[in-house]
């Protein structure tokens, strides 16, 4: 078996979770056996904006360490200017592999994925690093401001800096790319393993990861496919959080009802048609837990403004713990 060294630490290789394009993820076992998943890049073929696209997901997710525990812990990581090194906890299994080997879902386990679920995305939206460089700006316009009496000039400049840092605190991390994959299962809890930021550097199609759902429309929000401001393949500030619930809200969908609510329609044209069209009822089979049912009709709402809100659903009664 082969070993990689990351910053002077050796990891033997046990396997090869998945690959997508230049990307591969291993399960490696360090000196003292303990466990642990690499996410390797190979930067020799990416362009500039990729590589700083793989720079700001690691710096994102280096920064969310601290905020909670439903975030992939990453231990350690190596950047050069052929490679990355991700050295990070490894999960049992990611949420889509689980869910397609599941076929019925024990209401109890499903309830406490979905608030792992929304922690996780909670964390991204509020402490997204955009929102911190709005703390940074502010300070700083704030201490100009109450320096001696500002000519014209001065006063030019705070206003555009506030401008700006106001520009930034609307738009925190949205990972806007919600899905099964990005969630592994360590031990008992739901872990969200990458915020799409990082360019989704197309899979060859004979890799492993072509079933970790890149590109699939499943759990697209409406609003995203309308949104014309924006060139494909690029996120616009347009896409709130609410886009993320509804991601959400069909993941828990295809855990309630074992599909997501547009899986049926196998042509992506339609499929997308399907999505934004106000008369395509989406079907809400009766269920006995009342509460599930109403989280996924406030999730799956078309009107990102009449859609519920992360802090609405993480207080709403589906997750209170009566019987
Ligand atoms: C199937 N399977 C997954 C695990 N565990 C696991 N998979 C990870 N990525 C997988 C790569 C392929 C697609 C699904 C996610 C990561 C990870 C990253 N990135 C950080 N920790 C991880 N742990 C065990 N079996």
């Amino acid at each position: 078996n082969e070993s990689i060294v990351i910053k002077g630490k050796r990891f033997l290789v046990l396997k090869m979770i998945g690959r997508g394009g230049s990307s591969k993820v291993y399960q490696v076992l360090d000196q003292r056996n303990q466990l642990f998943a690499v996410k390797y890049v190979n930067l020799e073929e990416a362009d500039p904006q990729t590589v700083e696209s793989y720079k700001n997901e690691i710096e994102h997710l280096n920064h969310l360490q601290q905020y909670s525990d439903q975030i992939i812990k990453l231990y350690d990581y190596e950047i050069t200017n052929s490679y990355i090194y991700m050295l990070m906890e490894c999960g049992n299994l990611d949420l889509n592999t689980w869910l397609r080997n599941r076929k019925t879902v024990n209401p109890l386990e499903r309830k406490f994925y979905w608030k792992n679920m929304l922690e996780a995305v909670q964390t991204i939206h509020k402490h997204g690093y955009l929102s911190i460089c709005l703390e940074l700006y502010l300070s700083s316009s704030v201490t100009i401001m109450f320096s001696k009496v500002p000519h014209t000039q001065t006063l030019h400049s705070i206003r555009v800096l506030l401008v700006f840092s106001v520009t930034f605190l609307c738009v925190g991390i949205v990972h806007s790319d919600l899905k099964p994959a990005n969630f592994v299962i360590v031990n008992a809890s739901l872990k969200l393993i990458d915020f799409g930021i990082a360019n989704r550097i197309q899979p060859d199609v004979t890799s492993i990861m072509k079933d970790s759902q890149v590109g699939t429309l499943n759990y697209m929000p409406p609003e995203a496919i309308k949104d014309t401001s924006s060139q494909p393949g690029k996120a616009s500030f347009k896409i709130s959080t609410k886009g993320d619930v509804w991601s959400l809200g069909c993941i828990m969908y295809c855990m309630t009802y074992g599909k997501t609510p547009f899986q049926t329609i196998t042509n992506q044209i339609t499929k997308l048609h399907a999505i934004i069209d106000p008369t395509h009822e989406i079907e809400f089979p009766d269920i006995a837990e009342k509460d599930l049912l109403d989280v996924l009709k406030r999730c799956l709402v078309r009107n990102p403004r009449e859609r519920i809100s992360i802090a609405e659903l993480l207080a709403h009664s589906y997750l209170k713990l009566q019987s």
